[in-house]
């Protein structure tokens, strides 16, 4: 069975953010991620990790005003210094919490133009290099266009070629499974013809973003299929629940219990 990371920005909400390290750690994870750990010092967040015995495996490299509208940086030539400079904090709070993984998110940009594709392919670079020195994996997660209209990265196949193209062993590609069935589909093709580049894969139903085993996939077969393909990372939850979360965890002791 694959190992299981609470996502604290979309699970345990019923609880303030310091208090959803604790309450994932009681709920059986022993690993959590969350989009982005800016609004706390990052001693803080070790701290609540330590105390609730928890991992954290992945967050988000800021993302730019997201009340605006914004959804990343990396692709936008007119942000190239606040995005190096998102990195360096990204890093820093890396550090000092422990984390191994950072998503780059792309911004809002036409995938098709060539300024943006540069733009994105230097950064890709410049953020991959600085994680190496400190033994962290970048990821890039393509994002369908329903949830986030416009977003650069939304091709499974573009994302791939990139990591292939740029050939550093430090990017790797975040597989969300909600994101891959609403793009394209074929899930269980990708998965097996993209592990050598995932690094790490996300879970929702679809189309709601609910519980696994609430929608339109058979989520637990795709979660064996894990182990079958021989995939060791994480698989982080990210959905909402539909009514508590703890209330929503049937399908993970199902999956425990078979
Ligand atoms: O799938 C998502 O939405 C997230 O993994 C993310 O990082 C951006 O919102
Ligand atoms: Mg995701």
């Amino acid at each position: 069975m694959p190992r299981f990371a609470a996502n604290l920005s979309m699970m345990f909400t019923e609880h303030a953010f310091p208090e959803r390290f604790r309450a994932a750690a009681d709920a059986g994870f022993d690993a959590v991620e969350f989009l982005f750990p800016y609004d706390y010092p990052a001693k803080d967040i070790a701290e609540w990790c330590r105390r609730a015995g928890v991992e954290q495996v992945l967050f988000n490299l800021w993302p730019g005003r997201w009340e605006a509208g914004e959804r990343g940086l990396a692709a936008l030539p007119g942000r190239k210094a606040e995005f190096r400079q998102s990195v360096r904090t990204a890093l820093d709070y890396a550090a000092v919490i422990g984390t191994p993984r950072l998503h780059m998110m792309a911004g809002i940009a036409d995938a098709a133009d060539p300024v943006h594709q540069a733009c994105y392919r230097e950064q890709l670079a410049f953020a991959a290099d600085a994680a190496a020195e400190q033994g962290v994996t970048i990821m890039i997660e393509p994002i369908n266009g329903r949830d986030m209209p416009g977003y650069f990265l939304d091709d499974f196949e573009r994302a791939a070629e990139l990591i292939d193209t740029l050939g550093h062993p430090g990017v790797k590609l975040q597989f969300d499974i909600y994101h891959r069935q609403i793009l394209r589909g074929d899930v269980l093709t990708g998965l097996k013809s993209l592990m050598p580049v995932i690094g790490h894969v996300q879970i929702a139903s679809v189309p709601a973003r609910n519980e696994p085993g609430s929608g339109e996939l058979d989520d637990l077969r795709i979660l064996k299929a894990l182990d079958e393909l021989g995939y060791a990372g994480f698989v982080g939850c990210e959905y909402r629940p539909r009514a508590g979360t703890v209330d929503g965890l049937g399908w993970l002791a199902a999956l425990r219990g078979g």
